[in-house]
């Protein structure tokens, strides 16, 4: 147990004053071997700064949703770019497959031909299909065999777009994830963890869906009903005419449901990504909402986010079945009249019964794929919605990047806060005009009432936020030309509420060493680690030592414990500064 005398020091306009005075730790933290190895504590403790105290304001911005428009479209597809050529052999696939169900209605109308007695010397004997209906007429396996094919072609295509869309989501995912990480505190101030989760899984599955399977879809009904379409004329110009009536109703009812159906549905979007927020930020807390008897009341905020989820869902419901129920009537008019029409033309003698059943075939097709179609235009409408959210995040620049600027690690003379003024984003100033030095070698110590910003001032040291005004120095180098995570990986930090994270103890204190570095920590510096922030003991206690998992947020050990692992790993990388947000807070004073 040793007694670590600190020197504190005060920001200028309140006192001006160098204090000494007696520091217990309980435990074996060896503050005499830091300062000569140039690690100066700065430790920060809830006394005296009289600094102004702004309230919390916990209303904070999501995410926000903006309309798609038809010029992101190209930016959707070309996510799917990297994967063109399965892409391409998808739709290779439904070439094939489009052939074949494409012309065995014809065929099967010419084999309907072919058993009516009174027509079959009327028939062309050089028409192809007619050669066909006939080959398989005497060999009805090798039907079965092309069928088959288009079948396994299908498959393949399934595969070929399944697959590839996968990997459109693992791309986006990573991309956004990626961007996410490097973004500033500040963003992560304004934006919702639990919404920026629901962006990764759900929208990024809508847009990788949607340029991929939907994309195979879209293409296979618009073949489909084009084909039909040109059976449908070659078939029998005169029952045409029935679907002139037809075809501007059904894309009338489709332009009006369809769009009403994506604006419910890009709400539905924003409902959902609202409840998995609430439920995210609940169930990671449930400690707290238990201990203070809050499950009701967040079953009922839950409840509130279900009840507009089905509200909205009461409105795309209706807009859906608004819309395949015009479908399906339109379709069924359209289909008895080519009936009635048609069995007219066949007592008039101008329309064969194979003729008819193959436009009838042909008209089903051609609905179908009308209906594809729609599900196409919506499932990319989706995906242009999603994908504006997720651009907005993989684009956004930070405020304070990741890398970039001058490797500066150790501090020889001194970090000096020189006037800084700062203020979190949309709140007043914190504190104005503050300069303050730390010398190199010494133990800091910054006092001051709860609230009056000592964990701002870390916060600034490791540049998690920028200055207002006014200028960090680094032995005389702007903090702003340093590289920050070059700087932050000499900084070690023990916050206010340690954060351990769901794996063993040993990954725990291993936390900030990069694993691919070539400076590899040994054992013996972890367990020396340990011992220094006077955890080996209790580590030692548990059957799996250094291998114990911690539960989530360090949910299986103490306050304490937890504590001594975070200084554990904040004095295991071996740090040029070591930052103690009141780092002992929860361990027992004792000598
Ligand atoms: N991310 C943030 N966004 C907006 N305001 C913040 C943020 N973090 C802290 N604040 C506000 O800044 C002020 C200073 O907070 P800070 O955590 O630095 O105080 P502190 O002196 O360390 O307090 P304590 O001794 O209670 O830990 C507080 O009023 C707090 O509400």
């Amino acid at each position: 147990m040793k007694n670590g005398y600190i020197t504190a020091f005060c920001i200028k306009e309140f006192l001006v004053e160098n204090l000494e005075f007696d520091l217990k730790f309980e435990g074996n933290v060896d503050f005499t071997s830091t300062v000569d190895r140039h690690i100066f504590p700065v430790l920060f403790a809830s006394e005296f700064l009289d600094m102004q105290v702004v309230s919390v304001d916990t209303k904070r911005e999501s995410v926000k949703l903006k309309n798609a428009s038809w010029k992101d479209l190209k930016a959707i597809f070309s996510l799917a770019s990297p994967y063109k050529w399965r892409i391409m052999l998808g739709i290779s696939f439904l070439g094939i497959s489009s052939s074949i169900f494409l012309l065995t209605p014809r065929i099967l109308g010419k084999l309907i031909d072919e058993f009516d007695d009174s027509k079959k010397t009327s028939l062309d004997p050089n028409d192809k299909s007619l050669q066909l209906a006939r080959y398989f007429k005497n060999n009805p396996l090798a039907l079965i065999g092309v069928l088959f094919l288009g079948g396994l072609a299908i498959a393949a295509r399934v595969y070929c777009m399944h697959t590839a869309g996968q990997l459109v989501i693992n791309n986006l995912r990573k991309t956004v994830f990626n961007s996410v990480l490097r973004q500033d505190m500040a963003f992560f101030d304004k934006n919702k963890v639990g919404e920026i989760v629901s962006r990764l899984s759900t929208d990024a599955l809508i847009v990788g869906y949607s340029v991929s399977m939907n994309l195979s879809d879209g293409a296979r009904a618009l073949v489909t009903c084009l084909g039909s379409s040109g059976l449908m004329v070659y078939t029998s110009p005169a029952l045409c005419k029935v679907m002139f009536i037809v075809i501007p109703i059904i894309v009338g009812s489709f332009a009006i449901f369809g769009k009403l159906q994506r604006k419910y549905t890009m709400q539905m979007q924003e409902a959902v990504a609202s409840a998995n927020q609430v439920a995210t930020e609940r169930l990671s807390n449930i400690r707290t909402v238990r201990m203070l008897v809050a499950e009701r009341k967040e079953l009922a905020a839950y409840a509130d986010k279900i009840e507009e989820i089905w509200r909205v869902s009461k409105k795309e419901g209706l807009a859906k079945g608004s819309m395949y129920g015009s479908f399906q009537f339109t379709g069924y008019i359209a289909l008895s009249t080519i009936l009635f029409y048609g069995s007219n033309l066949i007592h008039q003698g101008l329309l064969t019964y194979g003729e008819l059943s193959s436009f009838c075939l042909y008209a089903v097709l051609s609905a179908a794929s009308l209906s594809n179609m729609s599900g196409f235009f919506l499932e990319l409408m989706k995906g242009l919605g999603a994908s504006n959210r997720l651009f907005e995040l993989k684009d956004r620049q930070p405020l304070i990047p990741l890398e970039g600027g001058i490797y500066k690690g150790t501090v020889n003379k001194e970090i000096r806060f020189q006037n800084v003024s700062f203020g979190y984003p949309e709140r007043d100033p914190l504190f104005n005009d503050v300069t303050f030095s730390i010398p190199a070698g010494k133990i800091t110590a910054v006092v001051g009432a709860s609230g009056s910003g000592k964990s701002t001032l870390a916060n600034l040291l490791l540049r998690l936020y920028d200055p207002i005004d006014g200028r960090i120095l680094i032995d005389d180098i702007d903090l702003r030309q340093v590289d920050p995570s070059h700087w932050r990986s000499h900084v070690g930090i023990v916050g206010q509420e340690p954060v351990l994270f769901s794996t063993t103890i040993k990954d725990n204190i291993t936390y900030a060493v990069d694993p691919n570095s070539e400076e590899k920590i040994t054992d013996e510096q972890i367990e020396a680690a340990a011992a220094q922030a006077n955890s080996l003991e209790f580590i030692r206690t548990f059957p799996e030592k250094f291998d114990t998992k911690v539960g989530e947020q360090g949910s299986t050990l103490s306050g304490g414990q937890k504590q001594r692992i975070a200084i554990a790993r904040a004095l295991v990388k071996n740090p040029d500064v070591l930052i103690l947000d009141e780092a002992t807070s929860a361990l027992d004073a004792s000598r």
